[in-house]
This record gives structure tokens, C-alpha cells and sequence, in this order.
């Protein structure tokens, strides 16, 4: 499945939805971008006045006028005014930053909230077509070309127009002559813009495009780091690298190249005006038509527009961008969430244990992988699911914890089926222990507490104790404050087993799921993760997707799958009894653990 993407509008919505509570702020910061632009578009204006001013003063001394001087009260007045200007305008930029960036970062953070508590409500489903790495890129990368865009395009953007409006009002002030060969920039830097950028996207677009194959190239070399050196590949995987590296360099330098020529081509027009605009000035003034000071602040004028007209082209980028983060962010916020048939859900009290699957039809797409599922297993029961790979074991196990939602019969616990739980008080009844063990970056104790918040340091003690990995937990460094790693590589895969095994004991669920590991560990480990297994088994019901002799022998009831149905069910003996698909699974995949 494609990622959804919000329509334009529905995104412009959104954040608009989002920013609202920043509003006060963002409405001060745009008064202050006016004053500012305000303040600028009257600078060259009154530096004029002194030039004006000055250029009085001097034809008068020259023409010898009785009483000619120069006139350092009045420019002393205008520096003032010039100063006050200078001031306001550093202050009102000041305060704009202040605010906006104030609004546009609590805009982000609840974006970046809102996110994360869509991720927690989205059905398991969606999981299976959106990969880990798109994810974190909205969350990331998407919100991060949005806050960018909107710091620069709304003080350029919103500035750049402004500067447009007083700038334009000011040259036409000044002369409307001189003002329409000064505004031939503007369709000419157009031009200049539309073509460079048509030329630079496609250069962009590959650059991209190969920054992406360079990452690739980067994941999978240190993804299978290990299996490079153990094939002695490191040669090959250097001159790969060196290859993507190489045509990275010479698509970006293309791409940076073509897209910089807009400032350089923009300033030419912007000199060509100028030369106009100083010629025809020149006229004017020897006719009197405008003053030197006048002639001045036009020509200052022009270099006014020619700033928001060079930016244009990598706004537009920024803008092009931050609406692709946008379609992506606000059409994850659009998705389907998991709902909740049932209006007045029923929350189960003093839980049995008893699970009985009815008839059950599932399958993860049209297709029907599950066809006629019936389980009926009774509290305290341990049930030991068996089966090739691929045979639907976990799908069982994802049912029972309504990850996805039957497409026939039912599933009930006690009674009662699970779609009229709310799911959190359905999925508070289990703990998990799964060979793939998730552990997080924290302390032992923290990991382990993971399975009770409110657990005290002592209970978090006697739990390792029943797990058998308190021992192994006092060998570490800083015993229950060593910290794990992010992949918890610091410790080995059985290890971090009893550990899942603690934390499911801690949390004293009323059912366990439970997935036995199938690489082999040592004797000594074996013999305590099986202890600890049995301990965190006893008195509940335990479904466990067993890899063990051990396991299979001592559960109450063994349920044979292939091809996602349930094929046979029984004791050991009895299924061995049958001679039938169980005895055959049996001797290939168990038997032979009876000799080891
Ligand atoms: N999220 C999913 N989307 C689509 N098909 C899936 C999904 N998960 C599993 N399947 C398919 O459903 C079938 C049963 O898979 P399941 O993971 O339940 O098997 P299993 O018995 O647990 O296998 P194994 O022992 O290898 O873990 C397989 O054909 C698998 O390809």
C-alpha cells in the first residue's frame, strides 16, 4: 500500500488547525515582519535626504549665496530619524524571530506529538505495508522540512512581498519613468528563475535519487558488516562505495552549479537596470525633475528588490519540499484508526484463563488463510502450538491478541468475545516472551519494571530471581543499573530471554504467549531458561510455540497446524497414537532432541 497522501488543502487545514493555538504569537510576528519592512523600504529614502541635502548645500556655497553654509542641524535631524530607523528595524527583527520561531516550534511539537499518539492508535495492519524507516522519516525529516520552510518562507516570503509593496510605492514616489525601467527586472528574473529551476529539478531530482542509492549502499555495508569480512568482500564493497560516492559528487555538483547561476544571472538584470535608471536619473536631475538624494535611494531601491527575487529560487525548493512533507504528514494523520465495535465494551474481572477459538476465518488479504479454527482450552492450560514454518502459528497468536480482527466466527476469553473488550484491557491479560526479545535503552531494572511501572526495586529482584537471571544480572558491572544498549547486543540472546522472562513475571499476566527460542544455547542456559520457563507458565494459561521436546511432552493440549489450519489436536500420545501429520512432524523436527 502507497502512503497517503492529504490533499493541498487539507494540509494548508491541518496546520493551520495546528498553529491555532500559536496564533497570538504568529499574528505579533507578522506586525513585526510590516515594521520591519516598513523601516527598511524608508531607509534610502531619508539617507537620500542627507545626499539631498549636503548636494543643496554645496551649489550654494559654490554659487556663493550670501548666507550659504551647510546646514548640520538639519542632516544632524535626519541622522537621527535614520538611527531611529536602524533601531526599529533591529528590534522588530528581533522580536519577529522570537515569536515566530516560538509559534513554528510548538507547532512542530505537537505535530511531532500528534504523530506518535496516531502511530500508538493505527491498526497493526498498517504496520505491515509501512516500513520503520518511512515512519521515523515523517516524524523526522517530514516535520523538519516543514519548520524550516515555514521560518524562511514566512518572514521571506511574507517580507519579500511587503518589500515589494513599499519598495514600488517608494520608486513610483520618486519617478514613474525610472520605476518602469527598474520593474523590467522583475518579468526578466522570472524568466531566468522558470528556466534555471526547470533545468536544476531534474538535476535535484537525481541527486536525491542517488543520495538515497548511497545510503543503501551504506545500511547494507554496515547492515552485513560482519558476513563482508567473513567473505573477504571488502574490495568489492570499497569499490561500490567509491562508485555511488563518485556519481553523488557529480550529480550534486551539477545540481548545485545550474541552480546558483540564478543569483549571479538575477544581479546582471539587476545591474542592467541600474545603468538604465542612473542615466535617465542623470537627465532628471540636471533638469530638476528629482533631487540627487532621490537619485540615490532609487538606485538603493533597486538593490531592495533584487534580494527577494535571487531567493526565489531556493524558497521554492523549501516550499516544494515541506508540501511533500506535509501530503505525507497530514495523510498519516488522515489514516483509519483502530475503532472499537462495540459501544459499551466490557471489561473482564477475576480472569479464568479460559480461551476458546469458534469457527475462526482469517486471512491477511482477500484470500482465506484460516478456514474453520477451533481451539477450546481450559484455565490454567498449557497449549503447545506446532507446525511447519509458515504454517500460521504467530497468525494464531496475533488473533488472540486482536493485533487483526477475525474475518468469521469468534474468540472468546471466559466467555465473552474478544471484539466487545476495549483492546488495552484485553491486551493488559497477556505477556509476551518472544525469541525476538525487545529490550530497550535503560538499566536492567528499568527493562524489567517494563512489565510493571509501579514495581518495587525488591519485587524487580525476586522476579530476575524467578527467572533464574538474577545471578547473571550480579556479574554485570553495575548489577541492575547496567545499562543496555539500543540493540542490547551488550548481552546474549539467551540472556536477554530470561530477562523478557522476569519482566512477564513481574507483571503476573493471567496469559502468557510465549515463543521458545530455536537457536541452540549452551547446556547450562538451556536447562535455566526451561526452569524459568516453567515457572512463568505455572498456574496460567501458557500458549507456546514450541521448538522443544520438553514442551511438547508436558502440554496439556498440542494443536497441529499446516497451511494455517488446525490439522490435528491432542496429548502427545495421542497425536503420536493417530499416527497421522503429528508423528511425521514429530520425527523430523523433535525425535532427533531426544538423542541430544
Ligand atoms: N502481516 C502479514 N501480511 C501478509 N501475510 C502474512 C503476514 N504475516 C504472515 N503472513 C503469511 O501468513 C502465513 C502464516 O504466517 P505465520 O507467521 O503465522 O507462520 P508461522 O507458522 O508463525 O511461521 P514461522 O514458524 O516461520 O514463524 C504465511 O504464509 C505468511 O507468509
Amino acid at each position: 500500500m502507497l502512503n497517503r497522501k492529504a490533499s493541498t488543502k487539507n494540509c494548508i487545514k491541518g496546520l493551520l488547525s495546528f498553529m491555532r493555538p500559536y496564533r497570538t504569537k504568529a499574528i505579533i510576528a507578522l506586525v513585526m515582519i510590516v515594521i520591519t519592512q516598513g523601516a527598511f523600504a524608508l531607509n534610502p529614502m531619508v539617507e537620500g535626504m542627507i545626499t539631498s541635502q549636503l548636494t543643496e548645500d554645496a551649489i550654494a556655497i559654490l554659487d556663493q549665496v550670501p548666507g550659504a553654509h551647510v546646514h548640520f542641524d538639519v542632516i544632524f535631524r535626519i541622522m537621527m530619524i535614520l538611527m531611529g530607523l536602524y533601531l526599529l528595524k533591529t528590534i522588530s527583527q528581533l522580536i519577529t524571530t522570537f515569536f515566530l520561531t516560538d509559534a513554528i516550534q510548538g507547532t512542530m511539537h505537537d505535530l511531532r506529538n500528534a504523530l506518535q499518539k496516531k502511530i500508538q492508535r493505527l491498526p497493526v495492519r498498517y504496520f505491515d505495508d509501512h516500513p520503520f524507516g518511512d515512519l521515523l522519516s515523517k516524524v523526522t525529516n517530514d516535520v523538519d522540512a516543514l519548520s524550516n520552510a515555514l521560518q524562511q518562507a514566512l518572514t521571506r516570503v511574507f517580507g519579500g512581498i511587503l518589500t515589494f509593496i513599499f519598495v514600488i510605492t517608494m520608486m513610483l514616489r520618486i519617478n514613474i519613468w525610472m520605476s518602469v525601467i527598474a520593474l523590467l527586472i522583475i518579468p526578466f528574473s522570472l524568466i531566468i528563475t522558470k528556466f534555471v529551476v526547470g533545468h536544476s529539478q531534474r538535476l535535484f531530482e537525481k541527486q536525491q535519487a542517488t543520495l538515497g542509492e548511497l545510503n543503501g549502499t551504506i545500511t547494507e555495508m554496515y547492515g552485513g558488516f560482519n558476513e563482508i569480512i567473513l567473505y573477504g568482500k571488502q574490495e568489492d564493497a570499497i569499490k561500490r562505495f567509491e562508485d555511488v560516492n563518485e556519481r553523488m559528487c557529480n550529480a550534486s555538483f551539477k545540481a548545485q552549479f545550474v541552480s546558483s547561476l540564478i543569483a549571479p544571472l538575477i544581479s546582471l538584470c539587476t545591474y542592467l537596470a541600474i545603468g538604465g535608471v542612473a542615466v535617465l536619473g542623470c537627465i532628471f536631475v540636471i533638469q530638476g525633475v528629482i533631487t540627487v538624494g532621490n537619485l540615490q535611494a532609487f538606485i538603493r531601491y533597486i538593490w531592495q528588490i533584487n534580494e527577494p527575487l535571487s531567493s526565489i529560487s531556493q524558497l521554492s525548493g523549501q516550499v516544494q519540499s515541506a508540501f511533500a512533507g506535509m501530503g505525507r504528514i497530514f495523510g498519516m494523520l488522515e489514516e483509519e484508526e483502530e475503532v472499537l465495535e462495540n459501544p459499551n465494551p466490557i471489561v473482564l474481572h477475576d480472569v479464568k484463563g479460559m480461551v476458546k477459538f469458534e469457527h475462526v476465518q482469517f486471512g491477511y488479504d482477500e484470500e482465506l488463510l484460516m478456514h474453520d479454527v477451533n481451539i477450546d482450552v481450559k484455565p490454567g492450560q498449557m497449549v503447545a502450538i506446532v507446525g511447519p514454518t509458515g504454517a500460521g502459528k504467530t497468525t494464531l497468536m496475533n488473533l488472540l491478541l486482536r493485533f487483526y480482527d477475525v474475518k468469521g466466527g469468534a474468540i472468546k476469553i471466559d466467555g465473552v468475545d474478544i471484539r466487545d473488550m476495549p483492546r488495552e484491557s484485553l491486551r493488559s491479560l497477556f505477556s509476551l516472551v518472544l525469541q525476538d526479545t525487545w529490550l530497550f535503552n535503560g538499566s536492567v531494572y528499568d527493562n524489567i519494571r517494563y512489565g510493571r511501572r509501579d514495581a518495587r526495586k525488591d519485587e524487580v529482584i525476586e522476579a530476575a530471581k524467578m527467572a533464574n537471571v538474577h545471578h547473571f544480572i550480579r556479574t554485570l558491572s553495575q548489577g541492575y543499573d547496567t545499562q543496555l544498549n539500543e540493540e542490547a547486543n551488550n548481552i546474549s540472546q539467551g540472556e536477554k530471554q530470561l530477562l523478557t522472562i522476569a519482566r512477564a513475571i513481574l507483571k503476573d499476566p493471567q496469559i502468557l504467549i510465549l515463543d521458545e527460542a530455536t537457536s541452540s544455547v549452551d547446556t547450562r542456559l538451556e536447562k535455566m531458561l526451561q526452569e524459568a520457563m516453567q515457572r512463568v507458565m505455572a498456574n496460567r494459561t501458557s500458549f507456546v510455540i514450541a521448538h522443544r521436546l520438553s514442551t511438547i511432552k508436558n502440554a496439556d493440549l498440542i494443536l497441529v497446524l499446516q497451511h494455517g489450519n488446525i490439522i490435528e489436536q491432542g496429548t502427545h500420545e495421542s497425536l503420536l497414537a493417530k499416527k497421522g501429520f503429528y508423528e511425521k512432524l514429530y520425527h523430523s523436527q523433535f525425535a532427533n532432541q531426544e538423542s541430544a
